[in-house]
């Protein structure tokens, strides 16, 4: 898992590690310009026309200067637009500066002529971890001026004008693809900024994880290869009791659907066996949607010890008893999943709070979230008032959204990258509280239920949207979640 740190330690980070290796800044910054130009070769071959890489006056301008030699040298076609006397910008810059090749043209903001960069690559180096007040005077004018152009825009290590771990303030480029460097910058991870971020690609620059640990914020970014080491292994002898019994409470009239959508996840994601308790008028839905699904029609608290794990709150409705929802959390020694309704019923009867089990797992959308906890400025306020309530309730919770944020009752934070867009559709975090709540009950620790299923969820998004797009709907969802235990190769 990568470490988010935080951007105003990003030099010095470099600095240390550059010593520690007995390498100078430049080095680094080449390595930096590598990564860059190979992922650039792999998206662009033969890109036939101009590429124009706009320098800033720091050392993103510097990782400009040597992505355009290694460009140039490549046989592209290559100009840098510069903005400040080489004799002001920083050293590496400078040094950059010397190395260009003569066939690398130079130019200068103030001449250029905006329509020559119609059909070309604009490559962004004007600013990155070091932007520290909005964009004002020529650089404004030239962020303007590049956002109206139609070109294919690339963002090196972060959209200029977007900070580093704060809101952005006034404007900022906007980026087709974001190339940051061995980790994304909490910036990118944030709804605020996701006009300009376009899509993130996070380049390895050989700084080792042991190595980042030490500059730690206990944020950190989920990735693909990450999640199998979260995953149990089970073998030939394993049972359906193996697999776990989950009991899934929810659903009411006219809100069914949200109850069977769980609890058809559940299975999927590899229960041995799912009870759903819901109105006994309403059983058929559950028995024709989900014929493997056990109907429940009562159950006696003292009871509940048999289940591995409860999922409780999609289609629930808020007529639910308070006293009776409090008596479920009480009499349940082991985690739950709270989700939808659950959690809407929390918000109005804030003193049920204490009642849930330790290391349960809440997971409200952004709304759900600041009926819970109160409203928020913006996203940067709204992480640090969840890592509050992680660590005051002892809760996991999973604020739903794009980069999903999972917070650990020890303030931890963990970011997804799987998902898109298309899984904004009705039934989609059913889906998932299904999908963790089957994790629990499968032993999974709170934490490994928790990224497993936001991680798989994410990606069933993925692959089901490939052939269904806008027209996805939380089935397709539920249904691709095995073919996800394939591409993770998980057996
Ligand atoms: N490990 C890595 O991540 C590596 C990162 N590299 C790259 O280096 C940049 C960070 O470089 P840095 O020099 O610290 O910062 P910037 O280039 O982003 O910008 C700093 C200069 O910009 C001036 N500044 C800041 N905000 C503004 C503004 N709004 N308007 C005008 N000028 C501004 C600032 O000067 P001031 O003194 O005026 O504040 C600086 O001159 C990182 O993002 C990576 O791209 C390395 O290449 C390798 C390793
Ligand atoms: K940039």
């Amino acid at each position: 898992m990568l470490e988010i740190i935080e951007g105003n330690r990003v030099s010095e980070l470099d600095k240390a590690f550059a010593k520690s290796e007995g390498m100078s800044s430049w080095d680094l910054m080449e390595r930096a310009a590598i990564s860059f130009f190979n992922w650039f070769k792999l998206h662009f071959t033969n890109f036939p026309n101009e590429i124009f890489i706009f320098c800033g006056p720091g050392n993103n301008g510097g990782d400009g200067l040597a992505v355009a030699r290694l460009l140039e040298m490549d046989g592209f076609k290559v100009a840098v637009v510069t903005f400040e006397d080489v004799l002001n910008c920083s050293q590496d810059y400078q040094i950059n500066f010397t190395k260009l090749p003569l066939g690398v043209k130079v130019l200068v903001y103030e001449s250029l002529e905006f329509d020559l960069l119609k059909n070309c690559i604009c490559i962004d180096a004007i600013f990155g971890v070091g932007v520290n007040r909005p964009l004002s005077g020529k650089y404004l004018k030239t962020i303007n001026s590049l956002n109206k152009v139609n070109a294919k825009k690339i963002a090196i290590d972060l959209p200029s004008g977007i900070p580093a771990d704060t809101i952005l303030e006034g404007d900022a480029f906007q980026a087709d693809f974001t190339c940051t460097f061995q980790f994304p910058k909490l910036g990118l991870l944030i709804p605020e900024h996701a006009d300009f971020t376009g899509k993130i690609e996070v380049l390895d620059i050989g700084i080792p994880e042991p190595f980042l640990k030490s500059f730690s914020q206990k944020k950190y970014y989920v990735q693909k290869k990450d999640i199998p080491s979260f995953h149990r292994k089970f073998n030939n002898f394993s049972h359906k009791g193996d697999f776990g019994r989950i009991l899934l409470i929810g659903g009411d009239q006219g809100k069914m659907g949200a109850i069977l959508l769980c609890s058809r996840a559940a299975l999927r994601t590899g229960s041995g066996l799912v009870h759903v308790f819901a109105p006994w008028d309403e059983r058929l839905v559950i028995q024709v949607g989900a014929p493997e699904v056990m109907v429940v029609n009562d159950f006696s608290l003292s009871d509940l010890g048999i289940f591995d794990a409860i999922g409780i709150g999609p289609g629930w409705g808020l007529e639910v008893d308070p006293n009776y929802f409090e008596m479920i959390l009480q009499s349940f020694n082991s985690p739950v999943v709270i989700d939808a309704d659950g959690l809407n019923i929390l918000s109005k009867n804030p003193n049920l709070l204490k009642a849930i089990p330790p290391n349960s797992i809440l997971t409200p959308h952004i709304k759900e979230f600041e009926r819970l906890a109160g409203s928020f400025k913006d996203q940067i306020e709204r992480l640090e008032k969840a890592r509050e309530f992680s660590i005051n309730h002892k809760v996991f919770l999973v604020l739903k959204g794009a980069f999903t944020c999972i917070t650990c009752p020890d303030g931890s934070q963990y970011f997804n990258s799987s998902g898109n867009k298309y899984m904004a559709t009705a039934g989609s975090g059913d889906v998932l509280t299904g999908m963790i709540t089957s994790f629990l009950g499968q032993g999974y620790d709170s934490l490994s239920a928790a990224i497993c299923g936001v991680f798989q969820h994410g990606l069933a998004g993925e692959l089901a949207s490939v052939k269904k797009r806008r027209g996805m709907v939380a089935s397709d969802i539920l249904e691709t979640i095995p073919q996800t235990y394939l591409n993770l190769d998980i057996e």
